[in-house]
Order: C-alpha cells, then sequence, then structure tokens
C-alpha cells in the first residue's frame, strides 16, 4: 500500500522543472535528498470548500491513488510510489519517464510505419488489458497520455488516471468526460461508459499514429460529436494509401457505434494485424 504522509514534502525532495500542467495540477521533476532518484511528482490542487469549482475533491484524489495502487504492478502502468498531503494540496510521487510524450514521437515523423505503430498499440493494449481485466477503465487515453519509458524505445507507460475509475459490467456509470476528439459515441449520447469507451479512443489513437489526422475531428466541438455519433469517418487516400486493409480492418472493429459489439483488448491482442506475420 501506498504510505499517505502530511510530512513536509520539500524536507524529502528538491523540486525541480515543470514537466506539464493541467486544470488543477502541475507535475514537476523531483529529486529524493536521500537517494538522489529522480521521480514525476503531481501536484493536485485541493478543493477548499464544497461548493468550489476550483481544486480536486479528496473523494475523487483518492480514487486516482486507489487505481494506481491497484494496478501499479504493470510494466506498461506508471507506478505510484507515494502520497504526501498538505491543507491545499495533494502530492503523488510518480515513475519518471525519459523518452516523452509518443504524441511527440508522431509529430517527430509525422505519422509511423506500419510495424512500428503496430508495436506501440500492443503495448498499449497489453496495459489496457490489465486496467480493464480489474474492470477499471482509463477514460482518458490519448497520446499525450502515453509516454515512452526511454526515448528510441517502444516501451511505453499510461499515465494520468485522473479520470480513471472501476466501472464492473452491468452497472449503469453515466459521464461526460474526456477530450472530445477521443469520446465514444456512448459519452456523447451520455449512456452507460465502460472498458469498450477505452477502445474506441484506443482505435482513434491507431488512427492518428497510422496517419497524423484525426478521424472525427471537426471545425467545432459540435461537429466533432456530429461525426462520433455518425459513426462518420473514412480513411482519407491521401494518408492511406499506402495502408494495409489489416490495419484498416483492426480499426474498423473498434469505431462500433455498440459498445457491446466493439473489439475488447483480448479481441485486439489476437487480430492478424497485432500477432504479425
Ligand atoms: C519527461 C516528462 C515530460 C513531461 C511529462 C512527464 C515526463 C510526465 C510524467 C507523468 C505525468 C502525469 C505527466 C508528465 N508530463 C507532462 C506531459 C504529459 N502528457 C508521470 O506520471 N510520470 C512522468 O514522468
Amino acid at each position: 500500500l501506498v504510505p499517505w504522509s502530511d510530512d513536509l514534502f520539500e524536507k524529502y525532495y528538491d523540486i525541480c522543472e515543470e514537466l506539464g500542467s493541467g486544470q488543477f495540477a502541475v507535475v514537476r521533476r523531483v529529486v529524493c535528498k536521500a537517494t538522489g532518484e529522480e521521480f514525476a511528482a503531481k501536484f493536485i490542487r485541493k478543493r477548499r470548500y464544497a461548493t468550489s469549482r476550483r481544486g480536486v475533491t479528496r473523494a475523487h484524489i483518492e480514487r486516482e491513488v486507489d487505481v494506481l495502487t491497484e494496478i501499479g504492478g504493470h510494466d506498461a502502468i506508471i507506478r505510484l510510489f507515494a502520497v504526501f498531503e498538505t491543507p491545499s494540496e495533494v502530492i503523488l510521487v510518480l515513475e519518471l519517464v525519459s523518452g516523452g510524450e509518443l504524441f511527440d514521437h508522431v509529430c517527430a515523423k509525422e505519422c509511423l510505419d506500419e510495424a512500428e505503430a503496430a508495436a506501440f498499440i500492443k503495448q498499449i493494449l497489453l496495459g489496457v488489458k490489465h486496467l480493464h481485466s480489474r474492470y477499471i477503465c482509463h477514460l482518458d487515453l490519448k497520446p499525450e497520455n502515453v509516454m515512452l519509458k526511454r526515448r528510441g524505445e517502444t516501451q511505453i507507460k499510461l499515465i494520468d488516471f485522473g479520470l480513471s475509475r472501476r466501472i464492473p459490467p452491468g452497472s449503469q456509470t453515466k459521464d461526460m468526460i474526456g477530450t472530445p476528439e477521443f469520446v465514444a459515441p456512448e459519452i456523447v449520447n451520455f449512456e452507460a461508459l465502460g472498458t469498450a469507451t477505452d477502445m474506441w479512443a484506443l482505435g482513434v489513437v491507431t488512427y492518428i499514429l497510422l496517419s497524423g489526422g484525426s478521424p472525427f475531428l471537426g471545425q467545432t466541438r459540435d461537429e466533432t460529436f456530429c461525426n462520433i455519433t455518425a459513426v462518420d469517418y473514412h480513411f482519407d487516400d491521401c494518408y492511406f494509401h499506402s495502408t494495409s486493409a489489416l490495419a484498416k480492418d483492426f480499426i474498423r472493429r473498434l469505431f462500433v457505434r455498440d459498445p457491446r459489439k466493439r473489439a475488447t483488448a483480448e479481441d485486439c491482442l489476437r487480430h492478424p494485424w497485432i500477432t504479425g506475420p
């Protein structure tokens, strides 16, 4: 179990440069004073008053910590080492990865060749399969949340479980969350979410890795949502002229409106595009 300490964070860690920031959290590189080891510390601002719109509720933070504690043992999932709490924030001490975002890797190359894309997607599938085996959904899968352990290697780490939660089968969990261009039809239609919601997002990630384009992105949020609920996408010849039929079939099995008919992580790991020749 991960210790929750109200000891002074700065007593144990030197705080270094900012790595990224979100709505209510900042991530910084930190160094453990005793060992010189580097970590990523996620400083999450606590919500002060129930009526406040700023900050994150403690229950929400505990959900992220519980998820990371339960699934942190898997190679494709970022590890949580410790939690510190101050009156105004909770600090998660997380494994530091040095390879940057998969997103940067794709941008650097515009798009990846199929073998490289399939290798990354297989890694992500193994991590997602681990999450889903415990009915935990990430709910914010996108290239920015897939980090490379080390530059030039395919070992990936799924990060940012701030929206993740356990959704047992049959539960009617509904919520309007996630990043518009990656959300599944059930999110747009405010219908039951589940592990299949992550699989749709994985389809979007795969489409982006292979083409550099985003399948459902419209000029406005509403146009994007319209494209999603109509499952209105196509393989632009300018991007996909040299993409194999297998890769397109892999994506087609994820862009399925009915979550019950959508391919699962297990189905995808058995798909010939992933198992390879
Ligand atoms: C080298 C580097 C650069 C940027 C980083 C990270 C590491 C990073 C990390 C984490 C998170 C939640 C965000 C992070 N960011 C912010 C951007 C993530 N999309 C994390 O949990 N471990 C990281 O190394």
